[in-house]
């Protein structure tokens, strides 16, 4: 199998590819249909690149139902920080996130499956891929809550005005 699937908890899955190196450079596969869905990952629908200079925080973000979305998130360059909240009330760890490092070295990349607020800070100047699963994007349907939720380890946040609006998680309209 060309990935390693390791399990964080709450559906959270950290994705190792296999990386085959060669005088080239290396090659390895990002998305397959079949492993991914066996993981019980399903097929995307829709691809989101961004690019984040160092400091960067984008989230915490999320579609409520019933445009809700997976994400697959993947960074080509750079180095982010990702956090995935769970939002879901009636959740036994609703409240608690997962952490993990993304960058251009390990090539790990995080399935976080709908019901979880997502956001990531850049470590250094980083493009983000990621990859959307269930529904499209649905501008009446975004959520978020502050980025205040999370310690970032970079204290001077380069964020968007829309993104500092956010409420807390405790006013903040989730999954049921
Ligand atoms: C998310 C998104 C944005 N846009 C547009 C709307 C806006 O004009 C511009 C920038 O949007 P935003 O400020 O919402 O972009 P950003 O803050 O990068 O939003 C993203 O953050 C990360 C953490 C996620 O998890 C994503 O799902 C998404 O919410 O791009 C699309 O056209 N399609 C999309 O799917």
């Amino acid at each position: 199998m060309p990935f390693e699937f390791e399990n964080l908890g709450m559906g959270i899955i950290l994705i190792k590819p296999k990386v085959f190196p060669d005088k080239r450079g290396f090659f390895l596969e990002v998305f397959k249909s079949e492993d991914f869905t066996k993981m019980r990952i399903p097929n995307v629908i829709q691809t989101n690149m961004s690019f984040s200079r160092k400091g960067v925080v984008r989230g915490l973000h999320y579609q409520r139902t019933p445009k809700e979305q997976g994400k697959i998130i993947f960074v080509p360059k750079g180095r982010i920080l990702d956090v995935a909240v769970d939002v879901r009330k009636s959740s036994p760890t609703f409240g608690k996130y997962v952490k993990a490092e993304l960058n251009e070295e390990n090539h790990y990349m995080l399935w976080i499956p709908p019901g979880f607020a997502h956001g990531f800070q850049a470590l250094e100047d980083s493009i983000v891929i990621y990859f959307i699963t269930h529904n499209e994007y649905s501008p009446p349907h975004e959520r978020c809550i502050s980025y205040s939720y999370i310690d970032w380890p970079i204290k001077e946040v380069i964020i968007s005005d829309k993104d500092l609006q956010c409420p807390s998680l405790e006013k903040a309209e989730v999954f049921d």
